[in-house]
């Protein structure tokens, strides 16, 4: 199994359990990495793997069309995602709110689903 990383993407979501967090979108940062076949590496070509630009601009489109009270529900929609839709053998996701609380730099989770193999 080879990895794909997306570290530090900047993703404007709906995304929290107060009404202020209903009425406006915010930043989150998101940090995934995800397991592929080591097929591309052989064979030099794109069809064989995960390309992360369709990964980054799916998450994007998807974000902006719903509402997640939860950070872990907003990962798990997105590992859903990855493992269903584009096939990936294992996920490992990061969700980061920024500033969000006093001497905090940033809070958030982890989650991880799938076979690493
Ligand atoms: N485990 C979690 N705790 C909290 C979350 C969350 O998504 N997962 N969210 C909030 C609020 O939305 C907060 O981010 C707003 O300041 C609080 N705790």
């Amino acid at each position: 199994m080879d990895c794909i990383f997306i570290e530090g993407m900047k993703v404007t979501a709906s995304v929290g359990i107060y009404a202020r967090e209903r009425a406006h979108t915010q930043q989150l940062e998101i940090s995934m990495t995800f397991g592929v076949p080591d097929a591309a590496a052989q064979n030099d070509d794109i069809n064989d793997t995960i390309d992360y630009a369709e990964v980054v601009n799916r998450i994007r489109a998807e974000l902006a069309q719903r509402h997640f009270n939860l950070l872990e529900t907003l990962g798990e929609f997105v590992i859903k995602m990855m493992l269903e839709d584009f096939r990936a053998s294992w996920v490992k996701i990061s969700i980061a709110k920024t500033g969000i609380m006093k001497d905090v730099r940033q809070v958030g989770v982890t989650i991880e689903r799938g076979t690493r193999s």
